[in-house]
């Protein structure tokens, strides 16, 4: 059976009157790269503060590594890298000496470690420079290195590509998927961009508005997309009337064209005759390719 490195169960958060999560359960298979998505605000950062032991939940279950978090919260965080917001670093001083001053402060970490992980992120030939002379992606890679340089078992990242550009962006990805299968790192990542998540993601919680709404691997994400119409009318409102009597779904709207859940020739057959019979002219109907992106939008704006 697959072990999960985090469990939760219902827990509940509030920031005085307002809950920011509801009965959140989440369930994270070691050796993972799980992507928590959710638009802005949805609550991404409060679970990742949870956590990691920062803020306490006003009801509900944290176990990471089969352990209470709140019984052995040391033990458990001796086993966890994070990369929360910017990481902070010595803008003065070289990349490598703030990796030096990390390794002090967490002692027991071997010297040549430090050379192990500038390698990994990429920095070797730029650890003698000032960190003051980094580009944003530099400094976050060299974040990542503070965050992974005990060796933890699971990583926690939030939003770790947040204002890069795209070639920090591939940086950042192509790194979390090294360590996942290179260093066998179980990874939870938070992010708002499903097309990032998709591109390294093997699992997906997909939060809104503090609800998780989807959570399993990438392909079980895949099998709920639903294959799709596009339909141009001169009239769409009286077209939305009779396709809902004959029971097709409407799962998009904009600008006078409806999108409609159908793919076969028979339905699409069947939806053109009745519109025509009643005197509707019909400009366009088309399948599309349906994207992970509207499931995406439909999963968070939809509630099921
Ligand atoms: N310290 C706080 N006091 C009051 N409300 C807060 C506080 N921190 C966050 N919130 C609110 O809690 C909700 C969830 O915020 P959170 O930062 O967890 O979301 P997020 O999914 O990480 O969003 P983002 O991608 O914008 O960071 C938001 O509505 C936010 O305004």
């Amino acid at each position: 059976m697959q072990k999960n490195i985090i469990e939760t169960h219902q827990l509940d958060f509030s920031f005085g009157k307002f809950k920011v999560l509801h009965n959140l359960s989440l369930k994270v298979p070691q050796a993972s790269i799980y992507g928590f998505l959710g638009p802005n605000g949805a609550g991404k950062t409060t679970t990742i503060r949870i956590l990691l032991g920062l803020i306490k939940t006003t009801k509900g279950k944290v176990s990471l590594f089969n352990q209470d978090l709140n019984n052995h919260r040391v033990e458990i965080l001796r086993k966890i890298g994070a990369l929360v917001e910017m990481p902070s670093l010595y803008p003065h001083l070289s990349g490598r000496k703030n990796l030096e001053i990390t390794r002090t402060l967490i002692g027991n970490i071997d010297k040549k470690r430090i050379d192990e992980v500038l390698e990994i992120v990429g920095l070797s030939n730029d650890a003698h420079r000032r960190v003051k002379q980094y580009s944003l992606g530099m400094k976050q890679r060299l974040g990542l290195a503070l965050s992974f340089l005990n060796d933890p078992d699971l990583l926690i990242l939030d939003e770790p590509t947040n204002g890069l550009d795209p070639n920090g962006i591939k940086e950042i990805r192509e790194l979390i998927i090294r360590l996942n299968q290179e260093f066998q790192k179980t990874i939870f990542v938070s992010s708002h961009l499903l097309s990032e998540v998709e591109k390294v993601a093997t699992h997906v919680g997909i939060i809104h508005q503090g609800k998780l709404h989807f959570e399993g691997s990438i392909g079980e994400l895949r099998e709920q997309q639903k294959p799709s119409t596009l339909l141009e009318v001169n009239d769409s409102d009286k077209a939305a009337e009779i396709l809902t009597d004959q029971h097709i779904p409407i799962i998009g709207r904009q600008n006078g064209t409806l999108k409609i859940e159908a793919h076969e020739h028979a339905v699409i057959h069947q939806v053109n005759s009745s519109l025509l019979k009643a005197g509707l002219e019909v400009y366009q109907l088309s399948p599309q390719e349906s994207s992970l992106e509207d499931l995406f939008m439909d999963i968070t704006q939809n509630p099921r």
